[in-house]
């Protein structure tokens, strides 16, 4: 039979000390009825002596939570622990943690106590705890840089009076994996005794996940965790690093199990994040939005065919919707057209290419490419690219404050270079007289309408023109990120439907009016 890794949630307790989060009690309960959807073994809910709050939300979390074990934190003083239990006496199942520091830093710049005092202080908070409930934790703060016969003095202290649960808390992430799982398995081996043997990394390294697992791997059968990897400075391990680790390399830790519902993972570090204003960032593993995104080409091609070219993790089973493409400036044709049919395009020809080109463009000059930017430029590219007679190749324009507007635009006509050049009221007004000049067709600005196809500082301009030409009004579309662009390809996309008509009048043998 599997044997249980249990998780003990502390981002109610260790998560809210991260600086600038300050969680009232219904916040806390919102996230404790997460976490029980979840399926942590424990909620540690909060330190119920810091302030009246903490003990209120431990207390309303003690009292409507059913599922995981309810633990709190304590120092050694008695009156602490009686504190602790008076909050947490409601729980279907209540664990009170007590915990001192046992490194000679602590000792002599905190708590000023020599190495016999801590020893007593250990006895006496731990029995006191035992006496409210039989499920009592210990931990040695900073254990990480205490001396090791000390430590293991400490903890026999800890068993002795009643500890169940031995925790060695990495307190300022200092440990190293192999150094740290190490430890765990001579702690094991060292102290007798019926208890669990648990895991409180500190991420101060980048290394707490790492020592999480080592510390499994070496016999721990609890690990400390926060969601998001919230937590004093750089944070704790994060739960659902830990989680997902020890599930997709089962093959590393044979035999073990957590009971937690992956599925809730992704909602469980949204709501967090909201409550705490703690961002998650872009890239978390996991949970973090890009978690699932694929931008280059190379990866699309790949995951467009199967995901597990380059997923080990699938999204749904952590609550995430899904793979996604994300266009922009890396991605392929491949994801391009397959864009294209999820959105129900099919472009054929020389369409696929000049609307791929085009898509270049843009993702060159903006961070991603929505929807609603391909079906932007397939609209376009849909007539151009078959009816296009006139292709604008260059644009230039200047202007500012007190100086006349001018435009020169470069021109392809089949092959041939049309070169044209304006003053105009407006950098606008000034390209597309410039057109006019180059193509030699004179035409009359008589509308102009422009929108934002999408949000953001670099959206795309939709600008849509109406031209009047011996008495015939045409309409032309241009779209790109900058509006004199958009303008210019509107205007040239006008003229271009102006030949059209006129070489369709001629191909039926009926004369222009002049
Ligand atoms: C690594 C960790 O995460 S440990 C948990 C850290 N979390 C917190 O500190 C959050 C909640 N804390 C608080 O609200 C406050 O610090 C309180 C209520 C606990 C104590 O407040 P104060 O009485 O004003 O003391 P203060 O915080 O300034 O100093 C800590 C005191 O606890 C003592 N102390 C610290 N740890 C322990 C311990 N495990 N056992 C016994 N005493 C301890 C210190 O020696 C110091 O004692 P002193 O006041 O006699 O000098
Ligand atoms: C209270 C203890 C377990 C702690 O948070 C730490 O040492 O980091
Ligand atoms: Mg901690």
């Amino acid at each position: 039979m599997a044997e249980r890794v249990v998780i003990f949630d502390t981002t109610l307790r260790d998560g809210e000390q991260s600086p600038g989060i300050s969680l009232d009690p219904i916040e806390k309960l919102e996230i404790a009825e997460q976490l029980a959807k979840l399926n942590v073994d424990y909620i540690e809910a909060g330190f119920p002596v810091a302030s009246q709050g903490d003990f209120d939300a431990v207390s309303e979390i003690a009292k409507q939570i059913e599922g995981p074990t309810i633990a709190a934190l304590s120092r050694t003083h008695l009156a602490d622990v009686d504190r602790c239990w008076e909050a947490l006496k409601h729980a279907e199942k209540a664990r009170i943690h007590v915990f001192i520091s046992t490194s000679p830093s602590h000792l002599e710049h905190m708590l000023k106590m020599t190495p016999a005092q801590i020893i007593k202080e250990t006895k006496a908070g731990v029995y006191r705890a035992k006496q409210y409930t039989e499920d009592v934790e210990f931990s040695p703060q900073d254990a990480t840089r205490t001396p090791y016969d000390f430590m293991l003095e400490v903890l026999n202290a800890a068993v002795e009076s009643g500890a169940t649960t031995l925790n060695i808390p990495d307190t300022v992430g200092y440990g190293i994996p192999w150094d740290f799982g190490a430890l765990i398995a001579n702690i094991r081996k060292e102290i007798p005794g019926d208890y669990i043997i648990s895991t409180h990394c500190h991420n101060d390294l980048g290394l707490a996940t790492a020592n999480s697992l080592a510390g499994v791997q070496n016999g721990a059968r609890q690990v400390e965790v926060c969601v998001n990897g919230l937590g004093e400075r750089a944070g704790n391990a994060a739960l659902e690093e830990v989680v997902m680790a020890l599930a997709i390399r089962s093959d590393l830790f044979p035999g073990l199990t957590t009971q937690i519902r992956t599925e809730e993972l992704a909602k469980t570090s949204r709501l967090v994040s909201r409550l705490t204003g703690y961002p998650v960032q872009y890239n978390k593993a996991v949970v973090g939005r890009n978690a699932f995104a694929h931008e280059s080409g190379i990866h699309q091609h790949g995951v467009l065919s199967d995901r597990s070219t380059y997923e080990i993790i699938d999204a749904k089973s952590v609550g995430q919707t899904g793979s996604q493409i994300v266009l922009g400036k890396h991605s392929g044709r491949h994801a391009f057209t397959d864009t294209l049919a999820k959105m129900g395009i099919t472009l054929h020809g020389d369409a696929v290419n000049a609307s791929f080109k085009r898509f270049k463009e843009l993702a060159d000059k903006k961070f991603e490419i929505t929807e609603a930017d391909i079906e932007a430029i397939v609209a376009q590219e849909m007539g151009v690219a078959t009816h296009e007679t006139y292709k604008l190749l260059d644009l230039t324009v200047s202007g500012g404050l007190g100086v006349m507007p001018t435009a020169k635009v470069v021109i392809d006509k089949d092959g041939d270079t049309l070169v044209g050049a304006a003053e105009g009221n407006g950098m606008i007004d000034a390209a597309g007289k410039a057109i006019s000049k180059a193509i030699g067709v004179e035409a009359e600005l008589v509308g102009f309408q422009v929108s934002s196809v999408t949000g953001g500082v670099d959206a795309i301009g939709d600008v849509v023109v109406q031209l009047e030409s011996k008495g015939r009004k045409v309409s032309g579309r241009g779209i790109s990120t900058d509006v004199v662009e958009a303008s210019a390809r509107a205007y040239l996309d006008a003229i271009n439907r102006l030949m059209r008509i006129s070489d369709r009048l001629s191909e039926v043998g009926i004369a222009e009016t002049p």
